[in-house]
């Protein structure tokens, strides 16, 4: 399997850089993003160099054309692609004389981004969606619910019913799903997979059916959608419980008549997709209380694959935590690290609220930050959530201070400005803790998923009006 082309996105607009990144990530690409071009050389410094990088141009510490040429001092060949609601000449002059690969001008379409990163990456080893990096993570297991999982996936493979997985977050759900593909007549078609709860509502429609060019304001080409994309294939269709009611009455009839049109079209497009549902909420509850179709449900529903949390499988743990140490020590380049017998014990004794996918992003942390070969019990006492210091009175005091420095300065919009600042170091650090996944970033604050996209801000319809 091809590693995923690595990329960068600086831009101090946290939402354009949350909603660029996702996209890429979405088309397989391995992202790292940045607030500013200064956190960016300072990466540079320490891990290797990506193969792209997406910049802006008017960024408070380091403006993006300073930025380009300190780049591109270090790394001439890198390709940069430079973005700005500033189109003047100068603007765009001055990117292509710094040596950027391609001015992208604000407010742009998702896609459009996409398709310049595939362009600007030649002759990479092209890692579409449908076999996104994941992909060479098999599924792991050797309790007896998971040797019973492993034996559905091989009989339901086969069938070509659909299928509905259910489980908590980070239980395994897509990689199941992509091995009911992998071992299906349909292996050799694409697997396409979207989560629904990480698109808006507007933008799902043609996320699924694709649109004609004009069909809306912002949509100036032809965009084919994600069940054309997945024809002849899989289409994974994540966190379903989210999906809005009027494209549940759509996806109910387009699973019953394998026909639909695109948004704006008048060209039927008949298709012929196995559709796999996950879910980590309780769908007959959503169906009791009128949020979810029960016919879309029984549709959906034809075989249900129950995925167990990982604290009730802690025999799987040793394994898992072996396979994610020396995955990370290959990426990363360094010797595999091993865990001490007594940190064995402690990680088993943990709850792993976030399953497998906590592990995971655990062993990662460990294998870089780590100091010696055997992980010890005081390592894991500081990667281990819950189980490091978490005094209040840590960040509390240096505010304190802040603010009677800025008072002093005669600030008078203290508030506001602390209170955003503090929602932004929220929402970043629990996005990033998510690997971006809003749903679980808002849970695991305890706050609404929509507060959590309000507070982000609207950036896609910002970018596309
Ligand atoms: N049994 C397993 N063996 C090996 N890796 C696993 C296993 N289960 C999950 N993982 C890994 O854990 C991470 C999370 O898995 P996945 O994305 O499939 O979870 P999910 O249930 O779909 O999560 P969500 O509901 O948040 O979308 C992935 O990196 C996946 O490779």
């Amino acid at each position: 399997m091809p590693t995923p082309s690595r990329l960068w996105v600086i831009d101090d607009d946290r939402a354009v850089r949350f909603v660029l990144a996702e996209a890429l990530r979405d088309a397989g690409y391995a992202v790292s993003a940045f607030e500013g071009a200064k956190q960016a050389l300072a990466a540079l410094a320490d891990e290797p160099a990506p193969d792209l990088v997406f910049t802006d141009v008017r960024m408070p510490e380091m403006d993006g054309l300073a930025f380009l040429d300190a780049l591109k001092a270090k790394r001439p060949d890198l390709p940069v692609i430079v973005m700005s609601a500033y189109t003047d000449v100068a603007s765009t002059a001055g990117a292509f004389r710094g040596g950027a690969h391609e001015f992208l001008s604000k407010p742009f379409d998702l896609d459009e981004a996409v398709a310049l990163a595939e362009r600007a990456l030649p002759q990479r080893d092209v890692t579409p969606p449908a076999t996104a990096p994941e992909i060479s993570n098999e599924l792991l297991g050797d309790s007896p619910a998971m040797r019973e999982l492993f034996r559905a996936i091989g009989r339901l493979a086969q069938a070509p019913l659909g299928v509905l997985i259910t489980g908590e977050t980070g239980t395994g759900k897509e990689l199941v799903a992509r091995a009911l593909h992998r071992e299906s007549p349909r292996a050799r078609k694409p697997f396409v997979a979207l989560n629904t709860a990480a698109i808006p509502a507007e933008l799902l429609e043609s996320e699924l059916f694709g649109h004609e060019a004009g069909a809306f304001t912002g949509a100036n080409k032809r965009h084919v959608g994600r069940f054309e994309q997945a024809d002849g294939g899989t289409l994974f269709l994540d966190e379903i419980g989210d999906m809005p009611a009027a494209l549940q009455t759509r996806l109910l009839r387009v699973l019953a008549e394998g026909e639909f049109f695109r948004v704006g079209g008048r060209e039927l497009i008949k298709v012929d997709v196995r559709v796999i549902a996950a879910t980590h909420q309780d769908l007959e509850a959503r169906v009791r209380d009128g949020s979810f179709r029960a016919d879309l449900l029984h549709r959906l529903d034809v075989v249900r694959l129950q995925l167990p949390p990982l604290r009730d499988r802690k025999g799987d743990v040793p394994a898992l935590a072996a396979r994610f140490l020396a995955q990370a020590a290959k990426k990363l380049g360094a010797t595999a690290k091993r865990f001490h017998p007594e940190s064995l014990k402690r990680l088993q004794q943990h709850d792993w609220p976030g399953n497998v996918r906590e592990l995971e992003n655990l062993c990662w942390r460990l294998a870089a930050l780590a100091p010696g070969e055997a992980i010890t019990p005081r390592d894991l006492g500081n990667a281990l959530r819950g189980g490091g210091t978490n005094d209040p009175g840590d960040w509390t005091r240096p505010l304190a201070q802040a603010v009677r420095e800025a008072l002093a300065r005669g600030d008078t919009t203290l508030h506001a400005t602390l209170r955003e600042k503090f929602d932004q170091v929220l929402l970043e650090t629990a996005l990033d803790h998510t690997e971006g996944h809003r749903q679980l970033a808002a849970e695991k604050l305890g706050l609404g998923r929509n507060t959590v996209t309000r507070k982000l801000g609207t950036v896609r319809g910002r970018n596309k009006s």
